[in-house]
């Protein structure tokens, strides 16, 4: 059986996928999709490569594995090729939500053009680009496996307001859409380019991506939201990492949880008049702090173009687009 959504305009030929029923619940949606026993059998192919040995750790200059136990990915710490045959077995669709309102239109090709180049290279990737203005979208030629989805929304005047109602229209749209049509799902700044493979080394059930700049600081001066008033606050002496609204995800079910209750923190803090410091990136370090990440992204994943690179930043796989903040915001 096949199904397709009407409501969304198909840009780089799309085809339709296979149906997945994720249910929803009040608080969780569960996958319940069969397993393949063909693909749980099938053979895989011969591979050679080093023995890994468990006295002899691959990086010794950061931190590979959080306090409860979630791996933190550094290049040097994996072999791609392992990771790539096993998810092949798996035939799971990535789904990636961006935002391109106002000004930041003009980010897409730069985004668009590296993601298909080095955004889940040889897998099954749909984007998902909300944006106000479906006629700004350059038509662009995809790899066969990635498809552009472009979805109308509408703008608001305050840029912070286009940033934070992002975890609305993702829950709303994981309710509707995703959860028939993706397995894994990442939300991802439009005004970033990529420069290196970003792999499947970034998927796990629910993922956040440590902030370049505040991966050193003590948490008491990281930039937690701290006031009580607002519910994203974080009480001082808590605090793990601090997390980038810039790029995290996780399957459907987790990123749904996620922007669920994000968006209900920016909600009532409407409410009550407060805004928090960093706006859904302060709810988001408040979610992750309490249900704690199940894999973690190294500062490589966002490095800030602003920042000098030290040693242990081997490579800068993604980055944001330096921008006249004032300007492109007004
Ligand atoms: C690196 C990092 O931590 N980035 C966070 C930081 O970002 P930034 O300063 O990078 O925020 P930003 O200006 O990139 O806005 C976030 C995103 O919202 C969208 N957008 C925003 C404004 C607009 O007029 N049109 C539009 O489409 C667009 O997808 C953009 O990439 O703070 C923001 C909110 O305070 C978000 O939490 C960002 O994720
Ligand atoms: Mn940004």
């Amino acid at each position: 059986m096949l199904f397709c959504f009407p409501s969304i305009s198909h840009i780089s030929q799309p085809s339709c996928q296979p149906v997945r029923q994720v249910d929803l619940d009040e608080t969780s949606l569960v996958i319940s999709r069969q397993t393949d026993l063909n693909e749980t059998f099938s053979v895989l192919p011969r591979m050679s490569y080093p023995q890994p040995f468990v006295d002899k750790p691959q990086r010794t200059d950061v931190l590979l594995m959080s306090p409860w136990l979630a791996p933190i990915m550094w290049e040097g710490t994996f072999n791609r090729d392992i990771l790539n045959a096993q998810y092949r077995q798996k035939n799971f669709v990535v789904g990636v939500a961006t935002f391109a309102v106002k000004k930041y239109v003009r980010f897409i090709e730069g985004f668009l053009g590296s993601a298909n180049k080095f955004f889940l290279s040889g897998h099954r990737v749909n984007f998902y680009l909300f944006t106000d203005q479906p006629e700004k979208v350059p038509s662009m030629k995809l790899a066969p496996e990635k498809k552009l989805f472009t979805i109308t929304v509408q703008s608001y005047s305050r840029w912070q307001d286009i940033s934070m109602n992002r975890m609305d229209i993702i829950s709303n749209h994981i309710r509707t859409h995703w959860r028939y049509e993706v397995d894994y799902l990442y939300s991802m700044d439009i005004d970033v380019q990529m420069f290196e493979h970003i792999g499947v080394e970034i998927i796990d059930t629910l993922v956040g991506t440590i902030s370049s700049w505040q991966y050193t600081k003590p948490r008491d001066s990281n930039s937690y939201e701290r006031r009580p008033e607002s519910r994203a606050a974080i009480p001082s002496g808590e605090g793990d990492f601090y997390y980038a609204a810039s790029f995290y995800g996780g399957s459907v079910s987790e990123v749904y949880k996620l922007t669920t209750a994000c968006f209900k923190g920016v909600t009532e803090d409407r409410a009550n008049g407060i805004e928090a410091k960093w706006h859904e990136e302060s709810h988001l370090n408040k979610y992750l702090l309490y249900h704690k990440p199940t894999r973690l992204l190294s500062p490589e994943y966002y490095w800030d173009e602003e920042l000098p690179r030290p040693q242990i930043i081997r490579v800068k796989r993604l980055s944001s687009v330096r921008k006249d903040l004032k300007e492109v915001r007004s």
